[in-house]
């Protein structure tokens, strides 16, 4: 069922071989002179040689002399570590904010540069330009815009959208990342000051998916904001009325969506931090239309089912046992409600049984325990409310403390956006878990609304544990030597794969086959001597590898459904008959490097 065989342990000599094979093509530029200079994809700043200054009329708008890719690249890194020593002692958000800066100011200035400095150092990167330093970013956003970047629709722009979709200037777009600002991390509702999610997101699909930067398209829907203190605020750039509800909402989504398919019929719309509502009705509305998925329910679903399926590894259980797991999760929102459902389907797949499939699955909200007595009850949490006294003392409403006290489980996992709910009780209430090593998911962001943090969790809930939070956290050094293993229980493990796979393989759709193949590659990546020691993700060092295997899988599972389309000169017929190497190897191919091209102009 689960085929957990390792990939060959080659696979980075294999990786590094594929990259460097890459010679860069020519590019086209329509642009001369300092229309060059600002154009942040073709500007190589002092790194144009001599010959490329005559041709494109740059000679005498730069310093005479010629910079390397290498020395840019080492003098980009040397001013960061400066900054990293000027900053230190001051408050960490000071310290985070001025780090992005010097990276946004990269960014707009010279991309070839900036994606090789991110991809490089992505460990220290991802967590300034993603989670968590990009929801300080968007709860700054008015005051730190300095420029555009990305596409912004407004409410006041209905009926306009088919031509205003053509004002973006390139000619391809692959990948697009939008968001209503909704429900940005753990946040809450920030208006138009959401774009910087779907800014990161796409960030990191051209860092660990290779995606060509000049084919992304972060996108903001903005419809209002119901957050007062936006509203009030005299800097607020978004529009200042309330949220659009009902119909007058969908027209402007549709009006979008039909909008860009237009103009771009194969592009991938990745829905981001929408609020719970939207979230499954435009999912539901758009899948069997565009090839589309939601992040927050079906990426964070996959990289969820891979960590219970490590965690149960790690609990020495073997995998036919996994519908025995007691599993808590805290929060009934998009996210924790996409995670059962896949936990869900995967105990189908593996015991047949649809009637028992949820039954060591305990669902909370912010009410408490979620039962059948339940008052307006979700639709879509009522395959997981209990019977009340199915545990006998259990009753609607009941608290977290008297859930862990009372089911014992093998995992609690959070999606609750609420910091510090995991608290010291409930923490040590785990410690009479059935499990002789309970997991512990603090998957909330950003850092402040983890459920828990990871010194907490070890040093309440015992040493033993196997421990992953949404946004990053320092191993725990718990003394002998020992070490508390931190994972990074992130959909960033999955959403580029699956943007990636999809758009090589041409796919119509993305269907949840497409989306457990996803799942079940992260699951199958790690190996046994990783999961003893409680890690269950790879390191996000090697995510363009993951990446590339997760792609790969989708590609497989779309071309098995019948799918996939073909991409570019790769038609159907030839990915039916690619072997599971191949596959790797195509998608590899298929993804940007960033180096610079020679340019070549043209009227
Ligand atoms: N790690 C990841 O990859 C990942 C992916 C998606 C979402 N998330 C995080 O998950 C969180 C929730 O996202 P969402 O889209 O599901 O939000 P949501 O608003 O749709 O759902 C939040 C849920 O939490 C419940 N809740 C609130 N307070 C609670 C409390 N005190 N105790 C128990 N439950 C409580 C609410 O009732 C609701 O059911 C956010 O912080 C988000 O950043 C993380
Ligand atoms: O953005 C992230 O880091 C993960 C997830 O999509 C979230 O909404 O929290
Ligand atoms: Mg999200």
């Amino acid at each position: 069922m689960w085929n957990l065989t390792r990939f060959a342990s080659s696979r980075l000599s294999r990786t590094r071989r594929l990259f460097c094979s890459a010679i860069p093509g020519p590019c086209i530029v329509h642009k001369r002179g300092t229309d060059i200079l600002h154009d942040p994809w073709f500007n190589k700043d002092t790194g144009f040689p001599l010959t490329e200054r005559d041709r494109l009329g740059l000679r005498g708008l730069l310093p005479p002399r010629v910079i390397s890719f290498e020395q840019q690249y080492d003098r980009f890194m040397d001013s960061y570590h400066s900054l990293e020593k000027n900053t230190k002692g001051l408050p960490d958000s000071v310290v985070a904010l001025a780090k992005w800066r010097i990276l946004n100011r990269l960014h707009d200035r010279n991309e070839t540069l900036y994606y090789r400095v991110l991809m490089d150092n992505i460990k220290d990167f991802a967590p300034i330009i993603y989670t968590p330093t990009v929801g300080l970013v968007c709860q700054n956003y008015s005051g730190l815009f300095r420029r555009p970047r990305g596409m912004y629709f407004s409410a006041k722009d209905k009926g306009e959208m088919m031509s205003m979709i053509y004002n973006w200037p390139s000619q391809h777009v692959d990948m697009i990342v939008l968001t209503d600002g909704s429900r940005i991390l753990g946040l809450g509702d920030l208006g138009v000051q959401g774009i910087g999610i779907p800014i990161g997101k796409l960030d990191m699909y051209v860092a660990a998916a290779g995606i060509n930067p000049q084919r992304i398209l972060p996108v903001m829907l903005d419809v209002g904001t119901n957050n007062q203190k936006l509203l009030e605020d005299q800097l607020y750039l978004g529009l200042r009325q309330p949220r659009l509800e009902g119909e007058e909402y969908l027209s402007i989504v549709d009006e979008f969506m039909e909008a860009v398919h237009t103009r771009w019929p194969k592009a991938i719309v990745q829905f981001e931090d929408f609020q719970m509502k939207w979230a499954f009705e435009t999912l539901d509305r758009y899948r069997k239309r565009f090839c589309m998925f939601n992040d927050d329910i079906q990426g964070t679903a996959g990289v969820a089912l891979a960590g219970l399926l490590g965690s149960a590894r790690a609990q020495g259980r073997s995998l036919a046992n996994f519908p025995d797991q007691k599993i808590v999760v805290v929060g009934a929102g998009s996210a924790g409600l996409g995670v059962l459902s896949t936990a869900v389907q995967a105990v189908v797949r593996m015991t047949g049984k649809h009637e028992t499939a949820a039954q060591n699955f305990f669902l909370l909200d912010k009410d408490g325990l979620v039962t059948k007595e339940r008052k307006n009850l979700n639709p879509a949490a009522a395959p997981f409310a209990k019977d009340p006294g199915q545990i006998v003392g259990l009753r609607e409403g009941a608290s977290l403390l008297d859930v862990v006290k009372k089911v014992k489980p093998d995992v609690l996992l959070g999606l609750s956006g609420v910091g510090g709910v995991f608290n010291e009780e409930v923490l040590k209430a785990l410690r009479e878990s059935d499990s002789t090593r309970p997991a512990i998911f603090a998957m909330s962001n950003p850092t402040m609304n983890a459920e828990c943090t990871a010194a907490d969790a070890f040093k309440h809930a015992g040493e033993n544990i196997v421990f992953a939070s949404g946004s990053p956290f320092e191993n725990i050094q718990l003394g002998n030597g020992k070490v508390g293993y931190v994972n990074q229980a992130n959909n960033m493990y999955l959403f580029p794969g699956i943007g990636l796979g999809s758009l090589v393989s041409g796919a119509r759709f993305i269907t949840d086959g497409m989306l457990q193949a996803a799942a079940e590659c992260l699951a199958s990546y790690m190996r046994d001597e990783e999961i003893q020691k409680g890690i269950l993700y790879p390191s996000i060092s090697s995510i363009r590898h993951i990446t590339a295997e997760v792609g790969a899988s989708v590609l497989r599972a779309a071309v098995g459904e019948g799918l996939a389309e073909g991409h570019g000169e790769v038609g159907p017929k030839e990915l039916a008959h690619m072997s599971k190497e191949e596959t790797v190897e195509y998608v590899f191919r298929n993804m940007w490097f960033p180096i610079y091209s020679p340019l070549v102009h043209e009227k």
